[in-house]
């Protein structure tokens, strides 16, 4: 199934000038949903992953579904002060200054295998902070799972020496 049909392109938003990515009409479809989340666990290929981390907010359509699937746990990372309990937090860089992002302490053992998950990859600064977190924890990042990657920002090269892998390319 061609999933690039599903994303919807949305001008000048949230700000003039961005090409948004819209993956409301794929989630909204569930033949697109279902091959979606199927490519997702293709990606695994059988691999052994014990979380499965995905950062607020879009992140979390797929990243639950994924971990249900492939027998691993759910770890959420939120915007500052969302979770409830002791964090670790990273700051990254936005277009126009920074910004935080927390993860729970004990959400990660030491020799975690873990797998991000996030809906874009786009400049890289938030995925390059959740490497840093999972990384602080002591978990083992296997690979990074993206269903869209806007290749033209160049995020990847934020990920050096890591598995980046997207469904779909731009
Ligand atoms: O590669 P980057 O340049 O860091 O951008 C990618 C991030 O931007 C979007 O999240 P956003 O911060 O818009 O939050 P949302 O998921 O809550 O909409 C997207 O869901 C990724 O998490
Ligand atoms: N162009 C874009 N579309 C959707 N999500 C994004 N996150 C960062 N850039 C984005």
């Amino acid at each position: 199934m061609e999933l690039q049909k599903y994303i919807r392109d949305v001008q000048d938003f949230p700000k003039p000038g961005i090409g948004f990515k819209d993956i409301t009409p794929l989630l909204l479809n569930n033949e697109a949903l279902t091959a979606a989340l199927n490519a997702f666990i293709k990606l695994v290929d059988g691999q052994k992953i014990d979380k499965v981390v995905s950062m607020e907010s879009r992140g979390f359509f797929f990243g639950p579904m994924i971990a249900k699937e492939i027998g691993a746990g759910f770890v959420p990372v939120r915007k500052p002060g969302k979770l409830p309990y002791k964090t670790i937090k990273q700051e990254y860089a936005l277009e126009y200054g920074t910004d935080v992002l927390e993860m729970h302490v004990d959400a990660i053992q030491k020799g975690d295998r873990v797998l991000i998950h996030d809906d874009v990859l786009a400049t890289g600064g938030t995925a390059e902070a959740v490497v840093k977190m999972v990384e602080e924890a002591g978990g083992i990042i296997v690979q990074l799972d993206f269903l869209i990657d806007l290749t033209f920002l160049n995020g990847k090269k934020k990920l050096a020496g890591h598995t980046v892998n997207a469904l779909i390319e731009y």
